[in-house]
């Protein structure tokens, strides 16, 4: 099919799989059979998350793990995590219990302030700009009360507006700069709700401002959003102990292993090739507790991203040292998490894995994501300086490698014992399974 399709969206899902499945499949009775089996047989469920998005036809499976033993401030969490990537979760499992019989993680928040702009575009005189801005700034307050009272009771609400001139980027573009605290909540919908109605307030205000002329007066919003990149909404993760104690299997010598650590943490903040692969493994396990607790993921990543370039070249996000014969690993991210609004409540298996946290706050889910994201990232620097990666996930990876073929429960078993003894790769499995057949 190679034309456009007018009124999709009126169909009905049944039309909609129809039309799917004959304009794009060679057998579509197959392709149908499909996106169905996929559906929830408990139809309010599936009514549920047909209406999450839009022209629904089916669900998208991804599967949920479990880490246990995230000891975090002297508290054992298990954590849930969503990904298809195999060998993440086995990873943040063994970084967690290697580190709970070393003192377990330190988390702090470090600041919750969440940002959101009025972009708009002024040709006139800056001062008078700046005495109309201090006029009718408690007017953004006043007239967002009926916005931000409830959120005010929270302890959260508008924390400050300011005037920024922008015309060194772009000619006449200002900004209103506005910080907020949104407490347990990411905020999106309360900031933005905010923001069009400081909007709202700038043009009617300006319209009827004596100190401004006729061209003054028309100042053009061309947008009110929040902002993604948080970096005052910072959560800090670290473990730390002997370097003597970080003897395990495959740390035969720990002084060496701490030095190599370092070594390669030092690359990535020098190297943005290695630091965005780096920063990679870190989002691993951020990623999937953010999706596990119903959380925006591109907003996550887009901060976090924004954040490890902030000093001008993109740099590693965590760091390593050693001090006094102490090894030090933490880790600095922007998280604007929420445990309320968007899918928290209304996505079942969401709501389980809040439960499953003990229903922590905002601030007690940046800790644990941070947490997960550090041991994550310990857990990849561990394998590449010791054993190399390829090692532990093509373990992880082999079932994925095998059920790519036709083979029995016996064969997967020989398989399976083969590869104990052999390095794991996706053309050595072939070769193994070929001969196998063969036989
Ligand atoms: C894969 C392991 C954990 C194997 O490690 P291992 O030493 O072979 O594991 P083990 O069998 O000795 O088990 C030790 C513990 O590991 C965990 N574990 C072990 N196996 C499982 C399993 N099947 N299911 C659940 N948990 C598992 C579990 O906690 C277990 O304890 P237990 O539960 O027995 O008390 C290790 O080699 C490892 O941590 N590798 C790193 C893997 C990794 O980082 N994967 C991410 C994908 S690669 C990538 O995208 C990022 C990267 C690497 O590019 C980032 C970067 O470059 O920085
Ligand atoms: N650029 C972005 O990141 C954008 C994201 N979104 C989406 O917005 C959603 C998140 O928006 P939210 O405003 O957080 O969700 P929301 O509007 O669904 O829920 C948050 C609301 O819950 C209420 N609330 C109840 N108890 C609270 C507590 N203890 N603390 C704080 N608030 C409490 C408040 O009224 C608050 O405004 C996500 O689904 C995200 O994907 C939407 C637009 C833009």
């Amino acid at each position: 099919m190679n034309e456009a399709i007018s009124g999709f969206s009126k169909l009905s899902k049944a039309e909609k799989i129809r039309l799917i499945a004959r304009n794009y499949f060679k057998d579509a009775d197959a392709a149908e059979a499909l996106v169905k089996s996929y559906w929830n047989s408990d139809e309010k469920l599936q009514q549920l998350h047909d209406e999450f998005i839009e022209n629904t036809i089916s669900n998208f499976y991804l599967p949920l793990g479990i880490a246990p033993n995230f000891l975090i401030n002297g508290r054992y969490h298990t954590v849930p995590m969503a990904t298809e990537e195999s060998s993440v979760v086995a990873a943040a499992a063994k970084a967690a219990k290697f580190w709970a019989s070393r003192g377990g993680f330190r988390t702090t928040v470090i600041g919750t302030e969440k940002i959101g702009q009025v972009h708009f575009l002024y040709t006139g005189d800056k001062d008078k700009l700046q005495a109309f801005f201090d006029k009718v700034k408690p007017d953004f307050f006043t007239e967002t009360q009926s916005i931000t009272k409830n959120m005010q009771q929270r302890g959260g609400g508008i924390l400050d507006i300011e005037l920024r001139d922008k015309t060194q980027l772009m000619p006449d573009y200002y900004q209103l700069h506005a910080t907020f605290e949104t407490k347990d909540s990411m905020g999106a919908n309360f900031i933005n709700s905010c923001l069009e109605q400081f909007a709202l307030t700038l043009k009617t205000n300006a319209l009827q401002y004596d100190g401004f002329s006729e061209t003054e007066k028309e100042l053009k919003v061309v947008m009110s959003i929040l902002s993604n990149y948080v970096p005052h909404c910072i959560v800090r993760a670290e473990v730390s102990c002997a370097v003597a104690d970080l003897r395990e299997k495959n740390i035969e010598n720990p002084e060496l292993f701490a030095e190599n650590f370092v070594q390669a943490v030092r690359i990535a903040a020098v190297e943005p090739f290695r630091a965005v692969t780096h920063n990679k493994g870190i989002m691993n396990g951020v990623d999937s507790v953010v999706v596990a607790t119903g959380n925006d993921f591109r907003a996550i990543e887009a901060g976090v991203h924004a954040y490890a370039a902030r000093k001008g070249s993109y740099t590693s996000l965590s760091e390593a040292r050693i001090e006094d014969g102490i090894f030090y690993f933490s880790l600095e991210l922007p998280l604007a998490l929420g445990t309320v609004g968007g899918l928290t409540t209304l996505h079942p298996l969401v709501k389980f894995c809040h439960g499953l946290l003990g229903n922590p706050s905002a601030q007690e889910l940046m800790q644990i994501t941070a947490a997960v994201g550090l041991a994550q990232n310990f857990a990849a620097l561990r394998s590449l300086t010791t054993t190399g990666i390829q090692q532990g996930h093509m373990k992880m990876h082999l079932n994925n490698i095998i059920n790519q073929f036709e083979v029995s429960a016996e064969e997967r078993e020989l398989i399976a014992t083969h590869f104990q003894q052999h390095a794991v790769s996706h053309s050595a499995v072939v070769d193994f399974i070929n001969h196998l057949k063969s036989n």
